[in-house]
């Protein structure tokens, strides 16, 4: 792996206030006790993060995005061990907490909080506001006497915007963000050092959605607060995150100081989420980036970088010599056939509702029409896109295809799937990306920029993660 004697800052060089190692969640599919004695039951792991090193610096507001399913909350929750991790650590400072239990875990729950998306959900309907407050404070320790607490609860309702004259209420006589006030005050009632905010706007009306975000902005500031802010809200990000931290599968495909990530994005994934944020100025004009197909199952996450089936850049064999377009077009064909999407004996009973005797070649026709004829695209707005939408695929590809299609129909899905990755290999299906360091506290696990790579950006100078640990000798050591 890449090496040079270049120096480069990255999360390591600093003290974080907590940090994961390899940090893994998997869930097992189904996993009703119903289930469990049935037998022969299918268990099917479920794997929501996967092997995640992350720090978060003491004072500053980490960003955690990513698309609906891809691991943010389960791994929020997972370092606030409110569920257990299934591998890897989490250090609290320089504790490693995983182990925790007993009074060492209720100490951690304390300096650590979350601030959940729901306040319908994570308030005690049953708690007065008073109850809501004081309670965590005795479990933890702050305060005197219980009438220090009251009065410590009342100026937190008026820290958050709610006045002393609540203390009595109970949730269902506040609003959506009046209830997010109270949640966050329940937060700030243990004087934690990290919040770890999840959604923490989403469930509430608009007209509140800023108020309530620069409440925790103003208390994250005034106590000098350290936070994981989890959101979808690119837009949010930009505004009050000092680095962001991109998912998408349960693993980091990219982190970097906000500004620099938000003017250049370096991984595929990145530039497509950025392409959709609207522009601020309407005669301004952006090339919207469209993914392929939908975020698939972290069951059965795809082989090597588990982005690569939707990537726009994903890389082409060696020896492909049609365009990047044309070589997508083979990639979508080729998922399909390994997702078990291409199926003959299905389009043979289709084909038999509607004409009388049906031949191998008939499949072979409508499969491909199926899977290879209609093609969106990926840059809508491109020429070449544009050009190739229409265009027949090259003869010698289209020959191969059909090959392959031949021995789904007469022999075996899993032959033709041999047959196409003989073909077809790209190194973004056969090997996981490191992730690899591009500038000071910036990195993407992406292959694009692997100087290893023939014909490659040459943008490497490291590589971060425990993956990279014993041969990373070039970055600070932590101070
Ligand atoms: N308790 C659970 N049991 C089984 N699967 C789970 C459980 N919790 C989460 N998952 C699965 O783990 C994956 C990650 O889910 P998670 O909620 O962490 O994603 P997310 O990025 O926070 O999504 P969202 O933005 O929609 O909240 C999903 O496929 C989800 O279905």
């Amino acid at each position: 792996m890449t090496q040079t004697n270049q120096q480069v800052t990255t999360e390591e060089s600093f003290a974080p206030v907590v940090r994961t190692e390899s940090l893994t969640k998997h869930f097992t599919e189904n996993d009703s006790w119903l289930n469990r004695i049935r037998p022969n039951r299918e268990v099917r792991t479920i794997r929501a993060v996967d092997g995640v090193d992350l720090s978060v610096q003491s004072g500053e507001i980490l960003g955690l995005v990513g698309e609906s399913g891809c691991g943010k909350s389960t791994l929020a929750r997972t370092i606030l061990r409110l569920i257990e991790p299934t591998d890897g650590k989490i250090y609290f400072g320089d504790e490693e907490v995983t182990s925790y239990s007993g009074s060492e875990l209720l100490e951690f729950r304390s300096k650590a909080q979350m601030i959940y998306q729901d306040p319908f959900e994570s308030l005690n309907p049953r708690y007065t506001v008073r109850k809501t407050l004081v309670e965590p404070m005795e479990i933890h320790g702050i305060g005197d006497n219980k009438q220090e607490r009251i009065q410590r609860a009342g100026d937190l309702l008026e820290e958050v915007g709610l006045s002393k004259e609540h203390l009595d209420r109970y949730p269902h006589e506040f609003s959506g963000g009046q209830r997010q006030r109270i949640a966050i005050a329940r937060a700030m009632s243990v004087e934690p050092e990290l919040i770890v905010a999840d959604e923490p706007t989403s469930a509430l009306d608009v007209s509140v959605q800023a108020q309530i975000l620069n409440l925790i902005f103003d208390l994250q500031q005034k106590r000098d607060l350290t936070m994981l802010f989890i959101t979808h809200d690119l837009a949010v990000v930009r505004q009050i995150c000092d680095r962001v931290i991109v998912m998408y599968l349960g693993q980091v495909v990219e982190r970097g100081p906000t500004s620099e990530l938000f003017q250049h994005a370096e991984h595929p994934y990145t530039q497509s989420l950025l392409s959709s944020i609207p522009l601020p100025d309407p005669n301004l004009q952006r090339e919207s980036i469209r993914l392929e197909g939908d975020v698939p199952s972290p069951i059965n996450p795809p082989s090597g970088c588990n982005f690569h089936p939707r990537c726009p850049k994903v890389i082409p064999p060696e020896n492909w010599a049609h365009s990047h377009e044309e070589w997508r077009r083979v990639l979508r064909y080729k998922t399909r056939l390994k997702n078990g999407d291409v199926q003959p004996e299905a389009m043979r009973r289709e084909l038999e509702t509607r004409q009388n005797s049906v031949t191998d070649d008939d499949i072979l026709d409508a499969l491909y029409e199926e899977h290879v004829g209609e093609w969106t695209p990926s840059h809508l707005g491109s020429q070449e896109g544009k050009k190739n939408s229409t265009q027949e695929l090259p003869p010698s590809v289209e020959e191969e295809i059909r090959r392959s299609l031949n021995v789904a129909i007469t022999d075996s899905n899993t032959k033709a799937v041999k047959l196409v990755d003989e073909l077809w290999n790209t190194v973004c299906a056969t090997d996981i990306p490191d992730e690899i360091v591009t500038a000071d506290m910036r990195s993407a696990s992406c292959h694009l920029y692997d100087e290893t790579m023939p014909g490659q950006p040459d943008r490497a100078i490291g590589v971060v993660g425990s993956k990279a640990k014993s041969s990373a000798p070039n970055l600070e050591e932590r101070k």
